[in-house]
């Protein structure tokens, strides 16, 4: 589902942030990406959402390889993937509903649906009943939940998110990394770059860490979360978000 071979990434004639990664993750993943502070997390997470080209290598995504992609069909792989940047780019002159509704504008769907899937994805992110309230509202958790929404209401096949805790306190954290176990659960590939060592270690899955330039793919404790509190969602839920391409194959 996302494959990495030989990528390097540099900037202008900087260092190399990535030297020679190679990973594959096969759909309904669950990874984290770790390393300190200017390691390269940010760097890996845009080549993945084709926001940034590798310098070299390959990056495969969905089964395209994003370098190939001309400018007119990058944005149809980019709607496959849904982004969680560091900065969540909400608009604070709209409600939080509208900052849900707004990726669905391009997809040609109907208001109507339109506006149940963004009532769908605000329940999910447990945001029921502060759909007519600005961002600004909202508090730190809440504003990264809002968009958490706002990634998921498209279905993407693949979720990515920045340093999705960062700031947060415990329990908000632990919240934002449940409403991502629960998407995962339902097999949406999921890949999350923190820095939280104790988050990570409590979630226990693979690794992708990246220190210095050098690359290890760790592999976590398979199996369920510990505390785990139960998904709100299962996989038979009507509105759960689906895979795209439908498929199961291998990256
Ligand atoms: N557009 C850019 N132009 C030049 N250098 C960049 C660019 N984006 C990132 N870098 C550099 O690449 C390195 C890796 O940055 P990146 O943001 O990927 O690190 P990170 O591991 O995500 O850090 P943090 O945990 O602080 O967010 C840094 O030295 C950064 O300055």
């Amino acid at each position: 589902m996302i494959e990495f071979q030989h990528v390097f990434k540099s900037f202008g004639r900087g260092r190399n942030i990535l030297a020679d990664v190679n990973f594959g993750i096969a759909p309904g993943e669950f990874v984290f990406v770790s390393g300190p502070s200017g390691a390269g997390k940010s760097t890996l997470l845009k080549l993945v959402g084709g926001l940034e080209p590798a310098s070299r290598g390959a990056v495969t995504v969905n089964g395209h390889r994003i370098d190939r992609l001309s400018a007119r069909t990058l944005p149809y792989l980019r709607r496959t993937v849904g982004l969680i940047l560091q900065d969540a780019h909400l608009l604070f002159d709209r409600n939080a509903f509208d900052n849900v509704m707004l990726p669905l504008a391009v997809l040609g769907l109907d208001r109507a649906t339109a506006a149940t899937r963004a009532r769908a994805a605000m329940e999910k992110v447990g945001l029921r009943g502060k759909e007519d309230l600005s961002p600004i509202e909202l508090s730190g958790g809440e504003q990264q939940r809002l968009a958490i929404a706002r990634a998921i209401v498209g279905r993407p096949a693949i979720l990515i998110a920045d340093e999705p805790t960062a700031n947060l306190d415990h329990d908000s954290a632990v919240h934002i990394m449940d409403v991502f176990r629960d998407f995962n659960q339902v097999g949406v590939t999921t890949l999350i770059a923190s820095h939280d060592t104790a988050l990570m270690a409590r979630y226990a899955r693979r690794t992708l860490r990246i220190d210095a330039g050098r690359f290890e793919d760790i592999a976590g404790v398979p199996g369920r979360v510990e505390g785990d509190r139960g998904g709100s969602m299962s996989a038979s839920d009507a509105n759960a978000p689906g895979r795209l391409d439908g498929s199961r194959g291998t990256p």
